[in-house]
């Protein structure tokens, strides 16, 4: 990973270890802010899935403290599937179920939303809006059938952006995000 180093429990950055995005991703972060309205990336993520290790993600929302509304991805080396599931509907449930209004007639009724928005190779997806805030995404390991890479870029939260309460933190993350330093020289 590219970027601060966020405990988000304790919500505490450090920036000690991010000097820059790596320099192969100049010309893929140019476009990306050619393309998408005031779009400054402050964090590059890589995940790798590979069918072997049975690679996946669980379904999460990505965090909003820190991050801002937009999630760039960039989807490589072979096709996948996104799947997203509303998160009201999982919490319902389970409300439902604790007040004991939960029964069978409403089991009859569970439907399992999902969207499955088919990813294909060298294609990139934002994610945004209530996608990104009310539903959770997710990568299901049978979607993964041969080696991919997933890069995504994110963005601040209004918070750490001018007039939030984390305004100098957000300028200090930018400061540096703005740099793109020799990947040989990348510690973590
Ligand atoms: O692999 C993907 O496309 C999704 C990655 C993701 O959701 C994340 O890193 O938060
Ligand atoms: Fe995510």
């Amino acid at each position: 990973d590219f970027g601060p180093k966020v405990n988000f429990k304790k919500r505490k950055i450090q920036l000690g270890p991010f000097h820059g995005f790596p320099d192969f991703t100049k010309s893929l972060v140019d476009r990306l802010t050619q393309i998408l309205v005031d779009f400054k990336p402050v964090e590059l993520c890589h995940l790798e899935y590979v069918p072997s290790r049975g690679s996946a993600i669980d379904p999460h929302v990505d965090d909003t403290w820190l991050w801002g509304e937009r999630l760039v991805t960039v989807n490589l080396l072979s096709d996948t599937v996104l799947t997203l599931s509303p998160v009201l509907y999982a919490e319902n449930h389970i409300r439902l179920e604790g007040h004991n209004q939960y029964n069978s007639s409403h089991d009859n009724n569970k439907v399992n939303i999902a969207l499955r928005v088919p990813l294909t190779r060298r294609s990139l997806f934002v994610l945004a809006g209530p996608l990104r805030h009310s539903w959770t995404h997710q990568i299901l390991r049978d979607d993964v059938t041969s080696r991919r890479l997933a890069m995504t870029f994110r963005e601040l939260s209004l918070e750490f952006t001018p007039g939030g309460q984390f305004e100098k933190h957000g300028q200090e993350m930018l400061f540096i995000a703005k740099r793109f330093v020799s990947f040989a020289s990348h510690s973590n």
